[in-house]
């Protein structure tokens, strides 16, 4: 019967490599399972001498206790290791400090439009806010634009139900106040605008601000010290060389595209202006024999991106955080 420590000590030494429970399972079934090692010990008791039987039962019973025991401790040691690895796994250190909740912020055009309607509101402009569907009067024919004008075509505007338009500018803001307001009328007009494009630098929807001066002898000088003092106060730069450059819109007479001098000596387009144009104010029930306007357009992301140091206009619609988090 020596052959019972061997096969004994060869299962403790099994269970003691046993690297898992299922690997412990494994080793147990081979060792007391039905055709186990020690299971098969018993079988052959029948074989031996009656008087043998007995002590030879008694020495196999005591080795499948023996190899119980060291099997039992085994998986109860397993069982401990696999706890207290996943306490440690999920273990939370409640003292460690908070991470904090970040802080929500504007978006670069947001404060490139407050800045800007801050500046005007210190030259006593009030804002002025409109609809965003327009109606062809408003967006087109009340600012002098007439039917056949290519801005009307359907590569520039996007035309919703019953002929309405997302509109293009945010001049019919302007035309209503003109309907709706007795000069004097001094007010700039920011607000979303819609036009048919898109790639690196135009995106469908953009952003621009309008302003309009309609009082009793308004004239182009106005217009030029309204502008000029703008830009430099908003490029914090009182040598800005501002530029005046002829131009043509429908809605103005004597236009001007608007045009800053670069710190590399390049002259950039940063908007337009004119001379209220005649039949606009007429439009308006304002009499041009009497009053005077002058009115400027500029876009607001180009502002932004001037100010900001930003060369994709599409970084400003794509909600990356971490690009917007920069400016707050
Ligand atoms: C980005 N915008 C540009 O380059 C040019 O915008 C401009 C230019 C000249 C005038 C206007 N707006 C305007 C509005 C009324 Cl109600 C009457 C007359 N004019 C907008």
């Amino acid at each position: 019967m020596n052959n019972v420590d061997a096969i004994l000590q060869a299962g403790q030494a099994a269970v003691a490599a046993a690297a898992d429970l299922i690997e412990l399972e494994q080793v147990k079934a081979r060792y007391l399972g039905k055709s186990g090692e020690l299971t098969e010990l018993l079988k052959q008791l029948g074989k031996l001498a009656p008087e043998e039987r007995k002590a030879a039962g008694a020495t196999i019973n005591l080795a499948k206790q023996a190899f119980e025991t060291a099997h039992n401790d085994k998986r109860d040691q397993l069982n401990a290791a696999k706890l207290e690895a996943q306490l440690a796994a999920e273990s939370l250190d409640v003292t460690l400090p908070g991470r904090g909740l970040v802080g929500g912020g504007l978006h670069p055009v947001a404060l490139t439009l407050e800045r800007i309607a801050g500046l005007f509101r210190t030259m006593g402009f009030e804002v002025a806010d409109g609809p965003e569907i327009e109606s062809d009067f408003y967006n087109f024919q009340a600012l002098n634009i007439p039917e056949n004008h290519p801005a009307r075509a359907m590569q520039d505007t996007f035309y919703v139900e019953n002929g309405d338009v997302l509109r293009t500018h945010t001049s019919p803001i302007q035309a209503r106040f003109m309907e709706s307001h007795r000069p004097p009328i001094k007010i700039v007009a920011p607000g979303r605008v819609y036009r048919v494009d898109s790639d690196a630098t135009h995106s469908p929807m953009f952003h621009q601000m309008e302003g309009l001066w309609v009082d009793e002898g308004v004239s182009f000088a106005d217009l030029k010290a309204v502008v000029t003092d703008f830009l430099r106060r908003f490029f914090e730069r009182d040598d800005l060389q501002v530029r005046f450059r002829p131009s043509f819109f429908p809605f103005t007479e004597t236009s001007a595209e608007i045009d800053v001098l670069d710190e590399q000596g390049r002259w950039l387009e940063v908007g337009g202006c004119g001379m209220v144009h005649p039949n606009v104010l007429r439009i308006a029930n304002i009499d041009p024999e009497t009053y005077t306007g002058f009115a400027f357009g500029i876009g607001l992301d180009r502002f932004a991106m001037l100010r900001y140091g930003v060369n994709d206009l599409r970084l400003f619609f794509e909600n990356d955080l971490n690009f917007l988090k920069q400016f707050n």
